[in-house]
C-alpha cells in the first residue's frame, strides 16, 4: 500500500507546501470508509482482523463508519490506529427521539468522527441543509469531528448547477458550525456514487479547488488552506491514484471499495 499513499501523500505535501507556503501546512491524507448499511458480526468481524494486520502508511488518516449497531463491535476489535466513524447523529442531546443516536452515544461507544449530510441521508431520507447544519454544530460542540459532505446530482450538473448547489451546502454548515478545525469536507457528486461511473479527476480538482476558493472568500484563507476536501463516489483500486494526484484532493471517502481490506492497502 502504503507505499502509494505515502507516494501522494509526498506528491500532495509538495503541491500544498508550494501552495500554501504562508501558512507552513501541508494536509495529511485522509482516508474513509463508509461501509454504509453492510455487514454482519461475521463479515464485520473477518474485514476488522484484516484491517488490523494491514500495514497502513503512517502519515494517512484512515476512519472507517461501520453501522450504528457494529460500532461497539469495531470499536473493541479494531486497532486504535484507525478511528471511527458513526454514519449520522441526532440533532442535540438524547431524549424521547425513537430511533436516533445521539453524540453523546457516538462518543461513548469509541467515535471520534461523524458523516453529516451524506447524499443518501439528503436525498432518500430528506434531510435538508439547515437540519444537517444543526446536526454539524451539535456534534462539534460536543467534541465530535465531521466529515461535511456536498455533492449535486446528476439533473444538477447537467443544468450547469454544480458550483451553485455545493456552495449553497457549504453556506449551510458555514452558517452553522462555529470552527472548522474539526471539519473535513467530502465533495461526492451524487451520480458517481456506487455507479462505477466516476468522477474524471479534472471534474473533481474543479469543483475541490472552487470549494477551498469558495471558503477562502466566505471564512478565511487560513481555513481554506488547513480544511480537507476529499472526494467520494466510485473510487477504487484502478482510478484512486489518478484522482489523488490531484491538488485539491486531499483524500477519499470510500464506499463499496471500503469492504474489502484491499481498499486500505493499495500497492
Ligand atoms: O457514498 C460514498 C461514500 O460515502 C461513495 O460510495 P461508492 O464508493 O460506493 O460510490
Amino acid at each position: 500500500m502504503c507505499i502509494f499513499f505515502c507516494s501522494f501523500t509526498l506528491q500532495i505535501f509538495t503541491f500544498k507546501h508550494l501552495q500554501f507556503l504562508s501558512f507552513l501546512l501541508c494536509l495529511q491524507f485522509f482516508v474513509g470508509g463508509n461501509w454504509k448499511c453492510n455487514g454482519t458480526k461475521d463479515s464485520i468481524s473477518k474485514l476488522v482482523s484484516d484491517l488490523n494486520s494491514a500495514k497502513l502508511e503512517a502519515d494517512v488518516d484512515v476512519v472507517v463508519a461501520p453501522p450504528f449497531v457494529y460500532l461497539d463491535q469495531v470499536k473493541n476489535s479494531l486497532t486504535d490506529r484507525i478511528e471511527i466513524s458513526a454514519q449520522n447523529s441526532w440533532i442535540g442531546k438524547g431524549g424521547a427521539f425513537t430511533g436516533e443516536i445521539s453524540v453523546e452515544q457516538l462518543k461513548d461507544t469509541g467515535c471520534n468522527w461523524v458523516i453529516l449530510g451524506h447524499s443518501e441521508r439528503r436525498h432518500v431520507i430528506g434531510e435538508d441543509d439547515q437540519f444537517i447544519g444543526k446536526k454539524a454544530a451539535y456534534a462539534l460542540s460536543q467534541g465530535l469531528k465531521v466529515i461535511a459532505c456536498i455533492g449535486e446530482l446528476l439533473q444538477e450538473r447537467e443544468a450547469g448547477k454544480t458550483f451553485d448547489v455545493c456552495f449553497q451546502q457549504m453556506k449551510a454548515f458555514a452558517d452553522a458550525v462555529p470552527s472548522w478545525d474539526d471539519v473535513v469536507v467530502a465533495y461526492e457528486p451524487v451520480w458517481a456514487i456506487g455507479t462505477g461511473k466516476v468522477a474524471t479527476p479534472q471534474q473533481a480538482q474543479e469543483v475541490h479547488i472552487a470549494v477551498r476558493d469558495w471558503l477562502k472568500k466566505n471564512v478565511s484563507a487560513e481555513v481554506a488552506s488547513k480544511t480537507r476536501i476529499i472526494y467520494g463516489g466510485s473510487v477504487n483500486g484502478s482510478n484512486c491514484s489518478e484522482l489523488a494526484k490531484q491538488e485539491d484532493i486531499d483524500g477519499f471517502l470510500v464506499g463499496g471499495a471500503s469492504l474489502k481490506v484491499y481498499f486500505y492497502c493499495w500497492a
